[in-house]
């Protein structure tokens, strides 16, 4: 335990379940994945419970919210971070944790943070994983699997994101009320492979894939704290990266009828809404999508960050209340 009542776990004598850090078997096992003759394709039902036993072991609360952190809500490694915030924190580093694939993003931070936001108890991924790291889809939306194995009915996906709408501002939220799966669209997605009851059907649906209600609260929260010019209502699209797009790319995009771009998200939500937790999603608009040729500024990455963390403060407040909206609402139940 540190000196702020943090507990982080070091996985001292944890077997990382025959997959190197490259998530390769090491053993000529089948490690929890669940093979065809040429692919991995994803973990086995067995192989994520494993994971999520390992965890339960060691944490002292059953989450009911679970909160992807994306590069806006302090996925990397700087003071004052959503998961910083937690009370009574137990910190474990993915690493440590069987199955888990480590992040690779540079500066990315790579840690499961659980503990109480607003009184609830709650998991953090301090840090997600992306396509664009090489991993297969089915692996970067793996948490979310074992996010539902603890006990979460709830997910929050947050992200970073480029505004196509020109009505967005940098520093704005947009609520994601649909997405549009472009990975799909080639034939990627989540769900392939071999699929199991335990965690939902074969053919989902997904037109309802955000919870309309949450949105609605989540809208009356931003503006009591506000917000209520910076917030919007939008489809966010997800391409693998890691590149920025093309102007030619975002202007298709735009006529796809997306409002924000990221490189996250989709397919984390495809997987929460297959295994029936309730979503809510947000983008935060850190740069303004580059759509004509005369423009001299380009994306990037710093600027990504810098407007995370000039906007964090009232992000944790925003994402505070929804947690707190959320615990309420169901004990009314
Ligand atoms: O979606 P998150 O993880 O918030 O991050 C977004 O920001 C990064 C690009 O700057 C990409 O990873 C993109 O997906
Ligand atoms: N494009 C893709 N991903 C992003 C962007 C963008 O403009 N901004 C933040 N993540």
């Amino acid at each position: 335990m540190t000196s702020n009542g943090t507990h982080t776990f070091n996985g001292n004598g944890v077997t990382k379940n025959g997959f190197h850090h490259n998530g390769k078997a090491t053993n000529g096992e089948k490690n929890g994945c669940n093979e065809n003759s040429t692919n991995e394709m994803s973990y086995s039902y067995e192989a994520l419970q494993e994971t999520a036993d390992y965890l339960k072991n060691i944490i002292p609360l059953v989450p009911k919210v679970g909160i992807i952190c994306g590069s806006g809500l302090g996925a990397y490694w700087h003071e004052g971070t959503l998961a910083d915030a937690l009370d009574q924190k137990t910190e474990v580093p993915y690493e440590v944790i069987p199955n888990f694939p480590p992040s690779t993003v540079k500066g990315h931070a790579g840690a499961l943070v659980f503990g109480y936001l607003s009184d609830v108890p709650v998991v953090c991924m301090k840090g997600r994983f992306h396509y664009y790291e090489g991993y297969p889809l089915w692996k970067c939306a793996m948490p979310v699997r074992v996010m539902k194995l603890l006990g979460v009915t709830h997910l929050l996906a947050t992200n970073a994101a480029g505004g196509l709408n020109p009505n967005y501002k940098v520093g704005d939220i947009m609520l994601v009320k649909d997405h549009i799966n472009l990975m799909g669209f080639a034939g990627n997605n989540p769900l392939q492979g071999p699929n199991d009851e335990r965690f939902g059907p074969r053919f989902p649906p997904m037109s309802q894939a955000y919870d309309r209600k949450l949105m609605n609260q989540a809208k009356k929260i931003a503006n009591d704290l506000g917000l209520g010019g910076n917030i919007h209502e939008g489809v966010y699209t997800c391409l693998g990266g890691p590149n920025f797009e093309t102007v030619a790319e975002l202007r298709a995009l735009k006529v796809l009828g997306a409002d924000t771009v990221g490189m996250s998200t989709v397919h984390e939500v495809i997987t929460a809404r297959h295994c029936d937790l309730t979503v809510l999603a947000f983008s935060l608009i850190t740069n303004e999508c580059i759509v004509d040729y005369e423009t001299q500024e380009m994306a990037n990455h710093e600027e990504v960050l810098d407007v995370g963390k000039m906007r964090q403060v009232i992000l944790q407040k925003f994402v505070g209340k929804i947690v707190d909206y959320i615990s309420t609402s169901e004990n009314q139940k």
